[in-house]
């Protein structure tokens, strides 16, 4: 080069003349970028990227004088612009000297989505802020300057001040092996000054960013815990600035997770033909942060697998958005088939320890590094609060959903279902549901806890119940550990609309209900094949809208099953038969039209699905993970396919419908099943399917008796072979709305026992009971029974409103009622009944309830002047009743009062329900030693004296009020019937 002058110091210098032309250049282009960078508005990003590179590239120029030089020759204006160029370029706190107050304020935000260049000190003799280009570049690798000695830069440097990357780490290299003895000491401390400017580096770009424009991840496998400083970001938001990792497994994971995202960004900028991270960043819906990848000590931990992937990384990451920080330590022997060269290559070099601190970037400016920003606590709390406040990205639920006038439009002949959950990138993100062509018949969604598996479900059921009617689609949405919020979708207090599409809502469902839905779709899927055969069909998609052979065309079924896993927790018959109806429910569901929803947080530690993992997920090419661990990830979509371990935020999630192959991967973002909306939603689509026309779906809540008024508004009480009315026990754990009964014969043995715990359930279960018998006996126009109910516990305010809510409806049925309280009154009424049987003095049928008889003062005592006891004569009443029409229903407490007041054999009544009891006493009054009985809230033991099996039933809950006044209206006679009955 003709102008450049060899120094006496063997420096390379250029003639003033041509700084003084390059600095006059300069500070033009300094004071176009500071008018230019002002006006950027954001569709503009991409565009203002390539002018900052190209002012990188002026301030790189300039930057070739010698330090002397660069001091005499720079002027105060000079300065003042390469300063402000500097801010430009390394905005907000990202170019901030260290001391500046302003660290202390907050607000440490650049404006900008994300700072691309960070500051690292001063240009040694002028004081101009040096600020070196991290994100938006491969990264850097940084050496220690103790391992390289002017010599090495003499040897190695013919035309340029600095050396490249290359060359100095091939002098440490050579210098490390034959090392003099202090050495080791100073690379000590350079080591620290290398992770003082990766670590200050990660602080500028966090505090500097957007929230979520930027996320870091750590490998320190020395457990330096440089990363600390940010470690109450990392608390509150790991997505920002994750805990590192110490370890290969650790690390393995992490770079699992980058890969993906960098293959998916190439994949999603190849379809939209776009080049450059910032403009994939412009156009998409969800959010790509900047990643920034730190490993310390490299290549200390790093195998060969690693490296491989950390090359892939640092060739590929610049464009994908993905920057590497790697300090090196040249003291660590690197793993068999790891040659660090490959990874620091495509680095850019920067050189730190001593006083000084040199930039491959910048060749030939000797920096003087900054000391670290001393308030850090001031800027994670400034970056914990920004990011707190900063909406996450959100797609409104309405976004996804079609023109109204496609709404229920029949599913055409070979047409399946589609729903649009979300948006991958501009593009509707759709889910697809068909038996064939290609077959898409389930689906399988995880996530980890928070991360919108909820909202993914919820959006999904919404949207499909927009798409196809009630007649097309039917829906069992079933959780099965309190997940889900479905209890919102059924009616509920003050609220009469549903989504008319469900049939079944299992609200934290047991695995005993869960096994029976599944045993009822089964069934289902039999009956379907009988109607399938009489159509000459083999696929619901071969049936036109109108049906065929006269037969109607069945709906489709959804049928969403969240933490299904529980269903084959344990070890006993029960997981059995559940993973076999999965089984067999995968396979051939199909083409019935029966989609499954399988949903869970994780499928870690289920034995029984690992061992079937094959035979179920193979039928369920339609896989959605939201952020999960890698593993989970592994298991949902594939193995080898981490990709929702990249995922940054609750709501972006991984679609793939080919079985989790890695190159179906689409990443999504979820749409924002808004409570509200959703509400007016299913307001709309219940007026829309008829109203109070619409049968209401099977609702089942582990926790939560039967509903009385619920049960009677569906079902008409009927009656056994015999004519007996069949009284409501409650409803059993299974699909069917069809109560557990017990048939209320004129015979020996007719009446109920009622024992174990809980006035209320007490009572709930004698409604029951009651009303039923009452309206069966009035549906068939026989005579209808009084009620004598003897209340010992008339004093107890808990039962009154259940007690006078029963009273008022069987009233309205056309049914009087006695009402007796104190407790002689009932020791005296239990003689006079027992006169009127012995007699034949009955005068009609009669129902004795009792609730409460353990608490009956003198039951078991002879009353002055009598021979037997209160006690001896219900017995009789049990014994003799029902022969003479007065059946009774009682309750006790414990079966050990039963005894004490009716004696050991109780054979006048055999029709048991228990409710909360010792399992001994349930054991020795059904005969069944080996019977098991966990007396769980609203569940009951029904054994009505005939079957071998005692029944388990969800008891009904007492009336309330208002439920009361309902049914009172309901079961009023008509006025026709009225006049009948008088
Ligand atoms: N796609 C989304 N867009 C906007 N907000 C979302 C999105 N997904 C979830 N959220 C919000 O994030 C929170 C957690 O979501 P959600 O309840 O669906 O998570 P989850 O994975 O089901 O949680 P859990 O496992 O605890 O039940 C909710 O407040 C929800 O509204």
């Amino acid at each position: 080069m003709s102008d450049q002058v060899g120094a006496a110091s063997g420096e390379v210098v250029e003639s003033p003349g041509t700084v003084e032309e390059r600095m006059r250049a300069l500070a033009g282009a300094a004071r176009r970028l500071v008018v230019d960078a002002r006006s950027v508005a954001m569709q503009e990003e991409s565009a203002a990227v390539a002018r900052l590179s190209a002012a990188k590239r002026a301030q790189a120029s300039v930057a070739v004088l010698p330090v002397q030089q660069q001091a005499n020759t720079l002027d105060a204006q000079d300065r003042r612009q390469l300063a402000e160029q500097a801010a430009v370029l390394a905005p907000g706190a990202a170019g901030w000297e260290p001391g500046d107050g302003r660290w202390r304020r907050g607000n440490l935000a650049a404006g900008a989505r994300w700072a691309g260049f960070v500051r690292v000190g001063t240009a040694a003799g002028t004081g101009v802020p040096v600020v070196l280009p991290l994100l938006g570049t491969t990264g850097w690798c940084v050496l220690p300057s103790s391992a390289v000695t002017e010599d090495d830069f003499a040897e190695v440097s013919t035309d340029q001040v600095l050396p490249d990357g290359r060359a100095v780490r091939e002098g440490v290299a050579a210098r490390a092996t034959d090392a003099p003895d202090d050495l080791a000491g100073r690379l000590g401390q350079d080591r620290s000054a290398c992770l003082t400017v990766v670590q200050q580096a990660v602080l500028r770009v966090v505090a500097a960013s957007e929230p979520f424009g930027v996320q870091v991840e750590t490998f320190d496998p020395q457990v330096t815990g440089v990363m600390g400083v940010l470690g109450a970001v990392t608390s509150r938001f790991g997505q920002v600035v994750s805990r590192p990792v110490h370890d290969a497994a650790g690390l393995r994971s992490v770079l699992a997770g980058l890969g993906e995202v960098s293959s998916m960004r190439a994949h999603r900028m190849a379809q939209a033909g776009l080049s450059k991270f910032e403009q994939l960043q412009a156009r998409s819906r969800s959010s790509d942060a900047h990643r920034v990848l730190v490993v310390l000590d490299y290549p200390r931990g790093v195998d060969q697998t690693a490296q491989a992937d950390l090359v892939r990384l640092a060739q590929s990451g610049q464009a994908r958005g993905i920057s590497l920080l790697v300090t090196f330590d040249p003291t660590a022997q690197p793993a068999p088939g790891v040659n660090p060269d490959d990874l620091l290559g495509p680095l850019s070099t920067v050189v730190a320890g001593g006083d000084e601190l040199w930039a491959e970037a910048l060749p030939g400016v000797s920096v003087v590094p900054d000391g670290p920003v001393v308030d850090t606590e001031a800027v994670c709390r400034d970056v914990v609060e920004r990011t707190s406040k900063a909406a996450l990205p959100t797609i409104g639920f309405t976004e996804t959903l079609p023109p109204r006038e496609t709404w229920w439009v029949p599913i055409e002949q070979g047409e399946g279902l589609e729903a649009a959950i979300g948006f991958t990138d501009a593009d509707p993100a759709v889910v697809r549901l068909r038996s064939g062509n290609p077959p898409l018949p389930h689906v399988l969604v995880a996530g980890a806890i928070g991360q919108g598996k909820s909202n993914l479900l919820l959006a999904l059921i919404h949207n499909l119940a927009v798409r196809y009617s009630p007649d097309d689609l039917e829906m069992y949405l079933i959780d099965m550990k309190h997940g889900v919020e479905f209890a919102r979708l059924g009616p509920g207090p003050g609220r009469k609309a549903f989504l008319p599409h469900a049939k079944v809502l299992g609200i934290h469902a047991d695995r005993t209900f869960g096994v029976a839905v599944l045993r009822h779709l089964n069934q289902e899927l039999v009956a379907r094949s009988q109607v399938f055969k009489q159509m000459d069909v083999t696929d619901i998609a071969q049936i036109p809208p109108g049906g065929l052979a006269g037969l109607p065309r069945p709906a489709r079924m959804l049928v969403v099953l969240d933490e299904f896993q529980v269903l084959l927790d344990g070890d006993d018959d029960l997981a059995t038969e559940a993973v076999g109806l999965l089984e067999r429910i995968a396979r051939i569901a199909r083409s019935y039209g029966v989609h499954m929803v399988l949903s869970t947080q994780t499928l870690d530690g289920t034995p029984k699905l690992t061992a079937k993992r094959d035979s179920i997920f193979g039928q369920v090419p339609v896989r959605i993970a939201l952020k999960t661990t890698s593993n989970d990830s592994q298991v949902v979509l594939g193995a080898g396919n981490s990709a929702a371990a990249g995922l940054q935020f609750r709501g972006q999630a991984i679609l793939n419908d080919n079985y989790g192959a890695t190159g179906d991967n689409r990443q999504i973002q979820v749409a924002h099943a808004d409570p509200d909306v959703l509400a007016d939603l299913r307001r709309e689509l219940w007026e829309r399917a008829g109203g109070e026309r619409v049968s209401v779906p099977r609702v089942f809540h582990l926790a939560e008796p039967a509903n009385l008024r619920t049960t009677v508004g569906s079902i008409e009480p009927g009656r056994d072979v015999t004519g007996a009315p069949n009284a409501w026990a409650g409803l059993p754990v299974a699909v069917t709305e069809q109560p557990a009964t017990i048939p209320v014969r004129h015979e020996p043995g007719a009446g109920v026992f009622i024992v174990g715990d809980g006035p209320a359930d007490a009572l709930g279960v004698i409604t029951g009971l009651t009303l039923s018998t009452v309206l069966a006996a009035r549906g068939a126009a026989a005579e209808i029974p009084k009620v004598v109910l003897l209340d010992a516990t008339a004093a107890d305010p808990a039962t009154t409103v259940g007690k006078r809510a029963l009273t008022d409806v069987l009233f309205a049925a056309g049914c009087s009622v006695e009402h007796v309280t104190s407790h002689e009154s009932i020791t005296a009424r239990i003689f006079t009944l027992r006169d009127q049987i012995r007699d034949r003095q009955v005068p009609g049928p009669l129902l004795v309830l009792g609730h409460g008889l353990h608490a009956v003062a003198g039951m078991t005592q002879n009353p002055e002047g009598l021979m037997e006891s209160p006690a001896s004569a219900l017995d009789d009443v049990l014994k003799h009743g029902p022969g003479a029409g007065v059946v009774t229903f009682a309750w006790w407490n414990r079966l050990h009062v039963v005894t004490e007041q009716l004696g050991f054999k109780r054979s006048s009544v055999s029709a048991y329900i228990f409710l909360k009891h010792p399992q001994d006493g349930v054991r020795s009054a059904l005969g069944q030693p080996l019977l098991r009985w966990a007396s769980d809230p609203a569940r009951c033991l029904v054994w009505d004296g005939i079957g071998v099996d005692p029944v388990l039933a969800v008891p009904f809950a007492p009336l309330t009020a208002s439920e009361g006044e309902q049914l009172a209206l309901q079961v009023r006679p008509t006025t026709g019937r009225t006049e009948a009955t008088r």
